[in-house]
């Protein structure tokens, strides 16, 4: 058995890695058509920062683990290609704004058809809407070259910043097919180290919807947690205090119930967008506006933040500096796909607010493609203004403490947990009175900055709201 990935990732990446890991018999190839990301997967400096990933890539690498950007050989040498490449959101054309773009899969597919030879197993590993298979399976059924194929859909859940822990306890394995051999081989690989019994084995199309069944339900949760934090905010409820008594009721559970200044990351929102617009492609208008709700809570959020920061300095940020805590999308991770600190960034920018941002892991070059994107219009342009704010008032410093000094407020967009155990009193001392401190993440101790003389503001706390 040989296997192959098309898309080196942060899901074919981690994923292939945990896969040669386990299994040190099995060669698994690696494949991306962007030669910097392949150079990087081969070098000490991994393209994914991902707590214990480099571990794992080190102990498989070289031995029965390849990264390379040759997609014909891989495909021709492997039994089984997993497709693990990416699905954005469409930009353009029918279903602009909410449809998965498949071009991506629909190129590796045809690549597949055209270089195969034999039999090959085909996993979608990417997450893709419900009855993609079926045109993988009709693309491939023109290869010219008299290959056999076998269609598998085996969705990722892993989330970033914790993939490698979730790559080795799963929670599920999730493979959808026809053919019961496919089915096996697949099943096999996993069993090396999962339990059988979460192993699940369900039809193509159940399997296609489950993923984007689970990423709405999840982000479904924090768009309720951070709905109720508004009411929280007109109210002196404590958000924290409603999850936990929430959470403690066993049927809702306490998982995802952190309220926040709004969800990131490449997924939620693209996957309930596809939903959104599926729903409406099979006439399931009720279904697509329940569904397309949660995004609109989730933006909301992000916007209402960005304004109670306003508010609360006194009704004006121009010229005032804040100092930005956390630009990804979650703590632990480099990536910053759709994370609330662009959004929060560009909205105290057209605030004319000179911003310094510090994230552990995010490179300045990262931020500021980032901002001016966000800034963009539907074609990408830039105007010449907002081109100015992202040059002129923002700088990127190295430490929290030096983000914060001058500066009239903090604003924590992401977790990072170095922030939890800083010097607050001497941090107050290098800025401007009176500070502000803006949690987006509830995770500094409140009592403690109001001891300091911070007038500390949370998300679901009085004080932002009102
Ligand atoms: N990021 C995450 O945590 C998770 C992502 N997913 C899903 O997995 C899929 C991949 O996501 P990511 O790994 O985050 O995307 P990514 O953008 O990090 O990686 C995709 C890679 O595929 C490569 N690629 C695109 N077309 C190619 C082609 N024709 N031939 C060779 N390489 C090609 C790109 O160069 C890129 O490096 C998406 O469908 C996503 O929804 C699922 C679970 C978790
Ligand atoms: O398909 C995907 O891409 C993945 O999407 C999510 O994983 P991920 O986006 O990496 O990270 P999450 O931990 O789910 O967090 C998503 C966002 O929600 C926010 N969040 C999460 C939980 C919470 O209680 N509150 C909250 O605001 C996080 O800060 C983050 O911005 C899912 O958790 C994974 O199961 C799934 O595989």
């Amino acid at each position: 058995m040989k296997i192959c990935c098309i898309g080196a990732g942060y899901v074919g990446g981690p994923t292939m890695a945990m896969i040669a890991k386990q299994c040190p018999d099995i060669p698994v190839h690696v494949v991306d058509l962007n030669q910097a990301r392949i150079d990087a997967w081969n070098s000490d400096e991994l393209p994914i920062y991902e707590p214990g990933l480099d571990e794992v890539v080190k102990e498989a690498r070289g031995r029965n683990l390849t990264f390379s950007t040759d997609v014909d050989k891989a495909i021709a040498e492997a039994d089984m290609i997993f497709i693990a490449v990416n699905t954005p959101t469409k930009t353009f054309g029918v279903g602009a704004g909410r449809a998965a773009n498949l071009e991506f899969i629909e190129k590796c597919a045809r690549r597949i058809a055209e270089v195969a030879q034999g039999h090959k197993i085909v996993v979608e590993k990417s997450t893709l809407p419900v009855r993609t298979a079926e045109a993988v399976k009709r693309i491939l059924s023109s290869a010219n070259q008299g290959a056999t194929f076998d269609v598998l859909s085996n969705p990722e859940f892993l989330a970033e910043g914790t993939a490698i822990e979730d790559l080795l306890n799963p929670d599920r394995v999730l493979i959808g097919g026809e053919s019961e051999a496919a089915i096996e081989a697949l099943s096999d690989v996993y069993a090396r180290w999962v339990p059988k019994t979460q192993i699940l084995k369900t039809n193509l199309w159940s399997s296609e919807l489950s993923k984007l069944t689970a990423n709405a339900f999840l982000a479904q949760r924090v768009s309720s947690i951070n709905a109720i934090s508004a009411l929280c905010e007109a109210t002196e409820a404590d958000v924290d205090e409603v999850a936990r008594a929430i959470g403690m009721d066993s049927r809702i559970g306490p998982k995802f119930l952190k309220a926040s200044v709004g969800f990131g990351g490449s997924c939620f929102q693209k996957d309930i967008l596809n939903l959104v617009y599926l729903c409406e492609h099979f006439g399931l208008r009720e279904v697509a506006a329940y569904w397309e709700q949660v995004v609109i809570m989730n933006d909301y959020q992000k916007r209402r933040f960005a304004e109670g920061i306003c508010r609360t300095m006194f009704s004006t940020v121009s010229d005032k500096k804040i100092a930005i805590w956390g630009f990804a999308f979650k703590k632990d991770t480099n990536d910053t796909r759709e994370s609330a600190a662009i959004y929060v960034c560009r909205d105290l920018l057209r605030e004319r607010a000179r911003l310094a941002i510090y994230d552990p892991q995010v490179p300045e070059d990262k931020m500021r493609f980032d901002l001016l994107a966000a800034m963009g219009d539907l074609s990408g342009t830039v105007s010449d203004i907002d081109r100015k704010l992202v040059e002129n008032n923002v700088t990127v410093v190295h430490s929290a403490e030096a983000a914060a000094e001058e500066a009239h407020a903090i604003a924590v967009l992401t977790e990072w947990d170095e922030f939890k155990s800083l010097d607050f009193k001497k941090i107050i001392e290098t800025m401007k009175a009176p500070a502000f401190v803006f949690d987006g993440r509830n995770v500094l101790n409140r009592a403690m900055l109001d001891e300091v003389g911070f007038e500390t503001i949370g998300i679901g706390k009085s004080g932002i709201g009102g």
